[in-house]
């Protein structure tokens, strides 16, 4: 599992070993550790030249000591000052090993770049000149070294406001920054890598599940397993006008390990959800004659008029875990009594449907996405998966999971609907609202990547894109990668 935490955390723990080690010994860590990053990424450091963006923090202090660093193994080092004032006793030891100050025009020398414009003290949009560095190292035919975060990302949130580096790598100290793994941040990231200074942390604020969590929370039929303790779950998806939807959440769960799928949905969808997936045992319309379900899938295409709710109402009142999508949030956005129930609930919204749910600009939410997959499941109750460019999971009291798997591919219709049937099976199989959002996402993007790549049936290079089925035909091999 990788962790990840909030500035404050990082901060404190570093107060705390401050007043232990004498001075200078973690920014020596760090520099040592960013030194010997830049030197492989560089492979033969003597005669090689290295550009320095020194801010006027400790983080253009990190950027001038790995500077001294790289500059006795024999590199050309130039150090760019953009600050009003700089660390005094990095910029002296950058000297005295033979660096020197030079200005902008030294980054079109470059073979690598290091940012030490700003850190975890970045407060805002980088004002100038520090905006206008951070512009050029756009065009650079260096590889870009960001130190700790890239400057201009927000270090908690992952926010970018106006002009920010664009890193191929990050080396980041003691612990991973919430930042870092949540869009657009993440994106501005490159390759994190972990520095060690020995910081003592606490719970970690954010959380990317790895394949071996992921494995083990998956539910696996045993010897005495049979179809109904397996997990029954039902699907209330689809309508006359978008049959597709309901095709695809029982494709979804089918291929995700539901025990038995049970649809529930108008007679055209039904037809074609037959025809296309056989196991599934169907009823039409009435949510009175549906069998025993262990969770409910609601909401994929289930429209938006008045009998939509009625079903939706009716569903959502039973004692068995929910999960409520698409046309289902719309509807609990009109009537949030849709969501007090007795029993556990997710909600997978898109940042327009959670804009819906929130009264909040979509906007606001694509540039925010931590603050409000966290402010939702606060204010409604609910787990909440957030879908789109980084998939976000929250639940109060438990730290925010950052789905580290998936493809910009994803972005095409239909996936969605996916992705419900699929965690609706695991909620059925008995996993927690959390644990089911987590693992579906996981192995939702799994089956995304491997889909766009080919892989492992081997082609041999690129990315094509994908459909919704596609993604529902990879889903064996994607758990087939997790339980050997
Ligand atoms: N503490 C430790 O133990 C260790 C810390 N370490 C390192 O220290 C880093 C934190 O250092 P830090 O606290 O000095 O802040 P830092 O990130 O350099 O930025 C502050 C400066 O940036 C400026 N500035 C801010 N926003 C701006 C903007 N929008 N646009 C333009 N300028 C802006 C701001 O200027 P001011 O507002 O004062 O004018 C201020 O001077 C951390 O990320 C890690 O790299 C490691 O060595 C490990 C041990
Ligand atoms: N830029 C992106 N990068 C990665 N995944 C994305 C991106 N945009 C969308 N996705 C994923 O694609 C799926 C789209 O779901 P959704 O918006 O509900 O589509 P639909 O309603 O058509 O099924 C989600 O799993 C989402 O996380
Ligand atoms: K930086």
């Amino acid at each position: 599992m990788r962790t990840a935490y909030d500035v404050g955390k990082v901060r404190d723990a570093e107060r705390v070993q401050m007043a232990r080690l004498p001075e200078g010994t973690l920014m020596g860590r760090a520099a040592a550790g960013l030194a010997a990053t830049c030197a492989r990424l560089l492979g033969r450091v003597y005669g090689s030249r290295v550009v320095l963006l020194v801010g006027s923090g400790d983080n253009g202090g990190d950027a001038l000591y790995a500077g001294e660093r790289l500059a006795r193994r024999g590199a050309r080092v130039e150090a760019v000052l953009a600050g009003s004032r700089t660390h005094e006793g990095g910029l002296a030891a950058l000297r005295a090993a033979g660096g020197r100050v030079s200005d902008a025009s030294a980054l079109a020398r470059a073979d690598l770049v290091i940012d030490g414009l700003v850190g975890i003290g970045g407060k805002g949009a980088l004002r100038e000149p520090y905006a206008g560095l951070a512009r050029e190292t756009r065009h650079v035919r260096a590889t870009v070294v960001a130190v700790d975060v890239p400057s201009g990302v927000d270090a908690g949130t992952g926010q970018v406001e106006g002009e920010a580096v664009r890193a191929d790598v990050t080396v980041t100290f003691g612990a991973h920054k919430t930042g870092l793994l949540v869009d657009p941040g993440a994106a501005h990231a490159g390759v994190v890598e972990l520095v060690d200074i020995g910081l003592d942390l606490p719970d970690p604020d954010v959380v990317a599940l790895q394949d071996e969590d992921v494995a083990d929370l998956l539910p696996r039929p045993a010897p005495e397993s049979d179809k109904y303790r397996r997990g029954v779950v039902g699907i209330a998806a689809g309508s006359h006008l978008f049959t597709g939807a309901a095709v695809l959440a029982v494709g979804g769960a089918v291929r995700g390990g539901a025990g038995m799928v049970r649809y529930l949905g108008p007679e055209e969808p039904i037809g074609l959800v037959r025809a296309r997936w056989p196991e599934a045992v169907t009823t039409i319309d009435d949510p009175a004659k549906v069998g025993r379900v262990q969770a409910w899938v609601v909401g994929p295409g289930l429209g938006t008029g008045e009998e939509s709710h009625r079903i939706a109402a009716a569903l959502l009142k039973s004692d068995v875990p929910a999960l409520i999508d698409a046309d289902g949030i719309t509807l609990a956005s009109r009537d949030r009594a849709l969501l007090r129930r007795t029993a556990p609930t997710l909600i997978t919204p898109h940042a327009g449907e959670l804009s819906r749910l929130l009264g909040v600009p979509r906007e606001r939410i694509e540039a925010r996405r931590l603050e409000h997959a966290r402010r939702a499941a606060e204010e409604l109750g609910v787990t909440v998966l957030l879908k789109g460019s980084t998939t976000l999971i929250a639940e109060v009291d438990r730290p925010v999971r950052v789905n580290p798997t998936g493809t910009p591919w994803l972005a095409t219709g239909g996936t969605g609907d996916v992705l419900s049937g699929l965690a609706g099976a695991l909620l059925a199989g008995g996993l927690s609202c959390y644990d089911a959002a987590s693992a579906a996402a996981y192995l939702h993007g799994l089956a995304a990547r491997r889909a766009a790549t080919g892989a492992p049936a081997g082609l041999p290079y690129g990315e094509s894109p994908i459909s919704a089925e596609d993604v529902i035909a990879r889903l064996p091999e994607a758990f087939r990668s997790l339980i050997p």
